[in-house]
């Protein structure tokens, strides 16, 4: 088991498989990271297999954006080791791809997506088709790459009066569709758009028939008549840091301890069976809460 010195026990390794993406979202943080030189299929097993050896349960496979990758389901198929290996994307590619996806072992995926109108949708991704990502969220519910998560990030000026559309939509899916409202991760071109979402976490506590306390980040989920709605509030959280039991590996296979830092990678490319193990229980070590309250 990998266990920090701050007692957080290592569940969730994310994964990046590439810094590429097909879109340009004004608000990207790219997993905090961007590479060049991308891990093989091949890689990606050794260091998959190294995680789950140490008792890592689920992996998440992010960007970038995955979809770009043209061996993603072989991927998909080398870490089809966990109890639950899920993605995260923007949805443009996934129409053509889910059923392919699910095939090689994908449980779920949470895909992208902040407005249900299309231009607004073409100019906060600088030129994504609506339509091409709402074919893909139809098609994995279809194939049943689910519980879909559609990502919402909630931005001043831009999309807050859509929140409750975006409710609405979610419920059409009958239970297939969880909304995360995603508060904006405050970068220097975008800190005007920051959205507090306490007040929102206020109203959907008023209606909520239940609410639940995930152990991942302590992040709340409100049961809405119909339609599950997670808050993820990550902005100066300590209480999200305190219960962070994920890691990070970059698209060139480096350790990353924490999505905000940069300051202490450790490169793990190359390294096989007891240096593998043995450097990814050192990076463990250099995991601290970010936000310490
Ligand atoms: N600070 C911080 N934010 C995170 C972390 N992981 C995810 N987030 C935020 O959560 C958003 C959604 O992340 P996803 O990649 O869809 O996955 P997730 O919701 O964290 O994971 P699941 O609930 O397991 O599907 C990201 O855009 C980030 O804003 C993390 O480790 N630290
Ligand atoms: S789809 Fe995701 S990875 Fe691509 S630009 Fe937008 S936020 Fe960044
Ligand atoms: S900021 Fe760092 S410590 Fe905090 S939840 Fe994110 S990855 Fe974990």
């Amino acid at each position: 088991m990998l266990i920090d010195r701050f007692g957080r026990v290592i569940t969730n390794l994310r994964i990046s498989v590439t810094s590429r993406c097909n879109l340009s979202c004004f608000y990207c943080h790219r997993e905090g990271y961007s590479a060049e030189n991308e891990l093989s299929v091949e890689e990606i097993g050794e260091i998959g297999r190294a995680f789950r050896t140490l008792g890592v349960k689920k992996v998440k496979i992010t960007g970038g954006e995955p979809l770009v990758r043209s061996d993603i389901a072989e991927i998909v198929g080398v870490l089809n080791i966990f109890d639950e290996t899920s993605m995260t994307t923007n949805g443009i590619k996934l129409g053509k791809l889910a059923s392919e996806l699910k095939e090689a072992g994908l449980s779920r995926v949470n895909v992208s997506l902040d407005t249900l109108d299309e231009e607004k949708y073409k100019l906060l991704t600088r030129g994504g088709e609506l339509k091409k990502a709402l074919n893909g969220i139809s098609e994995a519910v279809s194939v049943g790459l689910t519980p879909v998560k559609l990502n919402m990030v909630v931005m001043k000026g831009i999309n807050v009066d859509e929140m409750w559309e975006m409710v609405d939509f979610a419920r059409e899916f009958r239970g297939d569709v969880i909304l995360q409202l995603i508060e904006l991760m405050k970068l220097p071109w975008n800190e005007n758009n920051y959205y507090d979402l306490s007040e929102i976490e206020k109203e959907l506590k008023k209606i909520a028939s239940k609410v639940k306390v995930r152990n991942m980040q302590r992040r709340r989920q409100y049961f809405l008549d119909g339609v599950v709605v997670e808050v993820v509030k990550p902005y100066d959280n300590s209480e999200f840091c305190k219960a962070c039991n994920r890691i990070r590996v970059t698209a060139d296979g480096k350790i990353k301890p924490c999505l905000m830092r940069n300051d202490n990678l450790v490169d793990i490319r190359g390294l096989k069976g007891k240096d593998l193990i043995s450097a990814i229980k050192k990076a463990v070590q250099l995991r601290e809460p970010y936000y310490k309250g």
